[in-house]
Protein backbone atom coordinates (compact mmCIF):
# COMPACT_ATOMS: atom_id res chain seq x y z
CA UNK A 1 0.00 0.00 0.00
CA UNK A 2 2.89 2.40 1.08
CA UNK A 3 4.51 2.11 -2.34
CA UNK A 4 0.98 2.42 -4.65
CA UNK A 5 0.87 5.86 -2.70
CA UNK A 6 4.91 6.86 -3.27
CA UNK A 7 5.71 7.85 0.20
CA UNK A 8 9.07 9.77 -0.32
CA UNK A 9 10.16 7.39 3.23
CA UNK A 10 9.36 4.12 4.33
CA UNK A 11 10.55 3.80 8.15
CA UNK A 12 10.27 0.49 9.40
CA UNK A 13 9.85 1.52 13.16
CA UNK A 14 10.37 -0.79 16.46
CA UNK A 15 7.05 0.47 16.97
CA UNK A 16 6.16 -2.41 15.02
CA UNK A 17 7.09 -4.60 18.47
CA UNK A 18 4.19 -3.27 20.31
CA UNK A 19 1.55 -2.36 17.05
CA UNK A 20 2.26 -5.66 15.06
CA UNK A 21 4.48 -8.33 17.25
CA UNK A 22 2.63 -7.81 20.58
CA UNK A 23 5.62 -6.50 22.99
CA UNK A 24 4.94 -4.65 25.57
CA UNK A 25 7.78 -1.84 24.22
CA UNK A 26 10.01 -1.46 21.46
CA UNK A 27 12.71 -1.90 23.51
CA UNK A 28 11.62 -6.15 23.77
CA UNK A 29 12.11 -6.48 19.69
CA UNK A 30 15.43 -8.23 18.80
CA UNK A 31 18.05 -7.06 15.92
CA UNK A 32 16.97 -10.41 14.38
CA UNK A 33 13.18 -9.64 14.39
CA UNK A 34 14.02 -6.24 12.94
CA UNK A 35 16.13 -7.49 10.55
CA UNK A 36 13.93 -9.73 9.20
CA UNK A 37 10.70 -6.85 8.74
CA UNK A 38 13.20 -4.61 7.05
CA UNK A 39 13.68 -7.42 4.73
CA UNK A 40 10.31 -8.26 4.19
CA UNK A 41 9.02 -4.63 3.65
CA UNK A 42 11.97 -4.52 1.09
CA UNK A 43 10.55 -7.14 -0.47
CA UNK A 44 6.78 -5.88 -0.70
CA UNK A 45 8.43 -2.21 -1.96
CA UNK A 46 11.47 -2.37 -3.62
CA UNK A 47 10.79 1.92 -5.07
CA UNK A 48 10.63 3.57 -1.64
CA UNK A 49 13.39 4.69 -0.14
CA UNK A 50 13.83 2.79 3.05
CA UNK A 51 15.25 3.61 6.57
CA UNK A 52 14.89 1.66 9.46
CA UNK A 53 14.73 2.29 13.55
CA UNK A 54 18.52 0.69 15.42
CA UNK A 55 16.96 -1.15 18.07
CA UNK A 56 17.72 -0.98 21.47
CA UNK A 57 20.51 -2.77 22.50
CA UNK A 58 22.07 -3.02 19.18
CA UNK A 59 24.39 0.14 18.97
CA UNK A 60 24.97 1.46 22.22
CA UNK A 61 28.06 -1.21 23.18
CA UNK A 62 30.38 0.55 21.26
CA UNK A 63 30.65 2.13 17.50
CA UNK A 64 31.81 -1.17 16.44
CA UNK A 65 28.57 -2.93 17.95
CA UNK A 66 26.44 -0.18 16.14
CA UNK A 67 28.62 -0.28 12.77
CA UNK A 68 27.95 -3.81 12.95
CA UNK A 69 24.24 -3.34 13.17
CA UNK A 70 24.48 -0.95 10.74
CA UNK A 71 25.58 -2.69 7.75
CA UNK A 72 23.69 -6.07 8.46
CA UNK A 73 20.50 -3.40 8.03
CA UNK A 74 22.17 -2.11 4.85
CA UNK A 75 23.44 -5.68 3.65
CA UNK A 76 20.74 -8.34 4.30
CA UNK A 77 17.88 -5.61 5.24
CA UNK A 78 18.36 -3.65 2.24
CA UNK A 79 18.11 -0.72 4.07
CA UNK A 80 19.12 2.78 2.44
CA UNK A 81 19.55 4.45 5.31
CA UNK A 82 18.94 4.07 9.43
CA UNK A 83 17.64 6.03 12.32
CA UNK A 84 18.58 6.22 15.51
CA UNK A 85 17.38 8.05 18.98
CA UNK A 86 19.42 10.31 20.99
CA UNK A 87 20.53 13.76 21.23
CA UNK A 88 24.39 14.84 20.74
CA UNK A 89 25.47 12.10 23.03
CA UNK A 90 25.60 9.96 19.51
CA UNK A 91 27.74 12.79 17.58
CA UNK A 92 30.54 10.18 16.89
CA UNK A 93 28.50 7.36 16.02
CA UNK A 94 27.00 9.74 13.86
CA UNK A 95 30.25 10.86 12.32
CA UNK A 96 30.85 7.42 11.99
CA UNK A 97 28.00 5.80 10.43
CA UNK A 98 27.92 8.20 7.62
CA UNK A 99 31.32 8.14 6.61
CA UNK A 100 30.86 4.36 5.90
CA UNK A 101 27.86 5.53 3.67
CA UNK A 102 24.98 5.23 5.46
CA UNK A 103 22.59 7.87 5.73
CA UNK A 104 21.40 8.81 9.71
CA UNK A 105 18.81 9.86 10.23
CA UNK A 106 18.41 11.42 14.26
CA UNK A 107 15.52 11.03 16.38
CA UNK A 108 15.28 13.40 19.32
CA UNK A 109 12.74 14.98 21.63
CA UNK A 110 10.32 11.77 23.19
CA UNK A 111 12.78 9.14 22.48
CA UNK A 112 10.56 5.81 23.36
CA UNK A 113 13.39 4.05 24.04
CA UNK A 114 14.46 5.68 27.34
CA UNK A 115 11.10 6.26 28.01
CA UNK A 116 12.49 4.33 31.70
CA UNK A 117 14.35 7.67 31.79
CA UNK A 118 11.65 10.07 30.78
CA UNK A 119 8.67 8.46 33.36
CA UNK A 120 7.09 7.44 30.56
CA UNK A 121 6.00 8.55 26.74
CA UNK A 122 5.46 12.45 27.69
CA UNK A 123 5.85 15.57 25.86
CA UNK A 124 9.42 16.93 25.48
CA UNK A 125 10.98 20.27 26.01
CA UNK A 126 8.42 22.04 27.42
CA UNK A 127 10.99 23.43 30.01
CA UNK A 128 13.04 26.09 29.13
CA UNK A 129 16.40 23.80 29.88
CA UNK A 130 14.48 20.36 28.39
CA UNK A 131 13.70 23.07 24.92
CA UNK A 132 17.29 24.77 25.08
CA UNK A 133 18.62 21.41 25.49
CA UNK A 134 16.45 19.98 22.25
CA UNK A 135 17.34 22.85 20.65
CA UNK A 136 21.21 22.19 20.83
CA UNK A 137 21.01 18.53 20.25
CA UNK A 138 19.46 19.24 16.83
CA UNK A 139 22.10 21.19 16.18
CA UNK A 140 24.46 19.24 16.91
CA UNK A 141 23.22 16.08 15.02
CA UNK A 142 23.11 18.40 11.84
CA UNK A 143 26.78 18.87 12.41
CA UNK A 144 27.25 15.27 12.89
CA UNK A 145 25.89 14.56 9.74
CA UNK A 146 22.56 13.67 10.29
CA UNK A 147 20.09 13.90 6.94
CA UNK A 148 16.80 14.16 8.86
CA UNK A 149 15.82 14.93 12.22
CA UNK A 150 12.81 13.61 13.59
CA UNK A 151 10.94 15.38 16.60
CA UNK A 152 9.22 13.49 18.56
CA UNK A 153 6.27 14.83 21.30
CA UNK A 154 7.50 18.46 21.56
CA UNK A 155 5.50 21.87 21.32
CA UNK A 156 4.75 23.11 17.73
CA UNK A 157 6.85 26.08 18.31
CA UNK A 158 9.75 24.38 19.10
CA UNK A 159 9.55 22.44 16.08
CA UNK A 160 9.31 25.41 14.34
CA UNK A 161 12.18 27.53 15.97
CA UNK A 162 14.43 24.22 15.15
CA UNK A 163 13.06 23.36 11.55
CA UNK A 164 13.71 27.37 10.95
CA UNK A 165 17.13 26.89 12.23
CA UNK A 166 18.49 23.67 10.44
CA UNK A 167 19.16 23.34 6.74
CA UNK A 168 18.57 19.41 6.81
CA UNK A 169 14.59 18.58 6.80
CA UNK A 170 12.88 17.62 10.19
CA UNK A 171 10.42 15.72 10.39
CA UNK A 172 7.59 15.30 12.98
CA UNK A 173 5.89 13.19 14.51
CA UNK A 174 3.82 15.06 18.08
CA UNK A 175 5.96 17.92 16.51
CA UNK A 176 2.88 20.08 15.01
CA UNK A 177 2.60 21.54 11.93
CA UNK A 178 5.63 23.63 11.42
CA UNK A 179 8.24 21.16 10.55
CA UNK A 180 9.75 19.76 7.21
CA UNK A 181 7.85 16.67 6.93
CA UNK A 182 5.47 14.54 8.75
CA UNK A 183 5.90 10.89 9.93
CA UNK A 184 2.95 8.45 11.44
CA UNK A 185 2.89 4.64 12.77
CA UNK A 186 0.90 3.17 9.77
CA UNK A 187 -1.28 1.02 12.09
CA UNK A 188 -2.14 4.23 13.62
CA UNK A 189 -2.87 5.95 9.84
CA UNK A 190 -4.96 3.17 9.49
CA UNK A 191 -6.51 2.36 12.88
CA UNK A 192 -5.48 -1.31 13.10
CA UNK A 193 -5.15 -1.68 16.08
CA UNK A 194 -7.90 -0.93 18.68
CA UNK A 195 -5.73 0.83 20.77
CA UNK A 196 -8.52 1.84 23.99
CA UNK A 197 -5.57 5.10 24.22
CA UNK A 198 -3.91 6.79 21.64
CA UNK A 199 -1.21 9.78 21.85
CA UNK A 200 -2.70 13.13 21.28
CA UNK A 201 -1.19 13.45 18.13
CA UNK A 202 -2.27 10.29 16.49
CA UNK A 203 -5.26 10.69 13.59
CA UNK A 204 -6.52 7.29 12.53
CA UNK A 205 -8.02 7.63 8.73
CA UNK A 206 -9.58 4.71 8.68
CA UNK A 207 -10.92 1.69 11.39
CA UNK A 208 -9.35 -1.71 9.78
CA UNK A 209 -9.84 -3.38 13.05
CA UNK A 210 -13.30 -2.42 13.19
CA UNK A 211 -14.14 -3.37 9.24
CA UNK A 212 -11.81 -6.64 10.00
CA UNK A 213 -13.86 -8.03 12.79
CA UNK A 214 -17.06 -7.40 10.72
CA UNK A 215 -15.46 -9.24 7.57
CA UNK A 216 -14.66 -11.99 10.08
CA UNK A 217 -17.75 -12.25 11.77
CA UNK A 218 -19.34 -12.14 8.42
CA UNK A 219 -17.86 -15.18 6.97
CA UNK A 220 -18.49 -16.92 10.18
CA UNK A 221 -21.81 -16.16 10.19
CA UNK A 222 -21.87 -17.60 6.46
CA UNK A 223 -20.14 -20.59 7.32
CA UNK A 224 -22.59 -21.49 10.18
CA UNK A 225 -26.03 -20.66 8.09
CA UNK A 226 -24.56 -22.88 5.36
CA UNK A 227 -24.71 -19.49 2.91
CA UNK A 228 -20.46 -20.18 2.41
CA UNK A 229 -19.61 -22.15 0.44
CA UNK A 230 -21.87 -22.47 -2.48
CA UNK A 231 -21.31 -25.88 -4.53
CA UNK A 232 -22.01 -24.24 -7.51
CA UNK A 233 -19.82 -20.22 -6.89
CA UNK A 234 -16.85 -21.62 -4.37
CA UNK A 235 -16.96 -25.61 -5.66
CA UNK A 236 -15.39 -28.20 -8.42
CA UNK A 237 -17.22 -29.78 -10.35
CA UNK A 238 -16.82 -33.43 -10.33
CA UNK A 239 -16.83 -35.44 -14.55
CA UNK A 240 -20.71 -37.48 -14.53
CA UNK A 241 -18.26 -40.29 -15.70
CA UNK A 242 -15.72 -40.08 -12.89
CA UNK A 243 -18.35 -39.86 -10.05
CA UNK A 244 -20.09 -43.30 -11.73
CA UNK A 245 -17.07 -44.92 -11.38
CA UNK A 246 -16.17 -44.09 -7.98
CA UNK A 247 -19.51 -45.11 -6.71
CA UNK A 248 -19.18 -48.65 -8.93
CA UNK A 249 -16.14 -48.77 -6.45
CA UNK A 250 -17.23 -47.89 -3.40
CA UNK A 251 -20.14 -50.61 -3.76
CA UNK A 252 -17.86 -53.10 -3.99
CA UNK A 253 -16.01 -52.41 -0.49
N1 LIG B 1 0.85 2.76 17.94
C1 LIG B 1 1.93 3.46 18.27
N2 LIG B 1 2.08 4.71 17.81
C2 LIG B 1 3.18 5.44 18.15
O1 LIG B 1 3.29 6.59 17.67
C3 LIG B 1 4.17 4.86 18.99
C4 LIG B 1 3.98 3.54 19.42
N3 LIG B 1 2.86 2.86 19.06
N4 LIG B 1 4.91 2.90 20.18
C5 LIG B 1 6.21 3.50 20.31
C6 LIG B 1 6.10 4.94 20.48
C7 LIG B 1 5.41 5.32 21.78
N5 LIG B 1 4.80 6.55 21.41
C8 LIG B 1 3.99 7.32 22.27
C9 LIG B 1 3.09 6.69 23.09
C10 LIG B 1 2.26 7.44 23.90
C11 LIG B 1 2.33 8.83 23.88
C12 LIG B 1 1.41 9.62 24.75
O2 LIG B 1 0.40 9.10 25.20
N6 LIG B 1 1.69 10.90 24.99
C13 LIG B 1 0.84 11.74 25.80
C14 LIG B 1 1.61 12.99 26.17
C15 LIG B 1 0.94 13.68 27.32
C16 LIG B 1 1.81 14.76 27.92
O3 LIG B 1 2.95 14.51 28.31
O4 LIG B 1 1.30 15.87 28.01
C17 LIG B 1 -0.43 12.11 25.00
O5 LIG B 1 -1.48 12.15 25.60
O6 LIG B 1 -0.33 12.38 23.79
C18 LIG B 1 3.24 9.46 23.05
C19 LIG B 1 4.07 8.69 22.23
C20 LIG B 1 5.03 6.87 20.04
N7 LIG B 1 5.29 5.57 19.44
C1 LIG C 1 7.29 6.83 15.49
C2 LIG C 1 8.45 6.62 14.57
C3 LIG C 1 9.19 7.87 14.34
C4 LIG C 1 9.35 5.56 15.12
O1 LIG C 1 10.42 5.75 15.59
C5 LIG C 1 8.81 4.20 15.08
O2 LIG C 1 7.76 3.96 14.43
O3 LIG C 1 9.40 3.33 15.70
MG1 LIG D 1 11.14 4.04 16.69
Amino acid sequence: MAEECQFDINLVGDSLAMVALGYEDTNEIPFEEMLYHIKLVYRGNKKSFILADLPFGSYEKSHEQAIESCIKMVKYGKANGIKIEGGEENFDLIRKITSIGIPVMAHTGLTPQHHNVMGGFKLQGNTKNQAIKIYNDCLSLQKAGAFLILLECVPNKLAQEITNKLSVPTIGIGAGPYCSGQVLVMADVLGMNNNPHQPKFVKSYENFFEKGVAALNNYQNEVKNNQFPLADVHGYKMKSEVLNELKEYTKLL
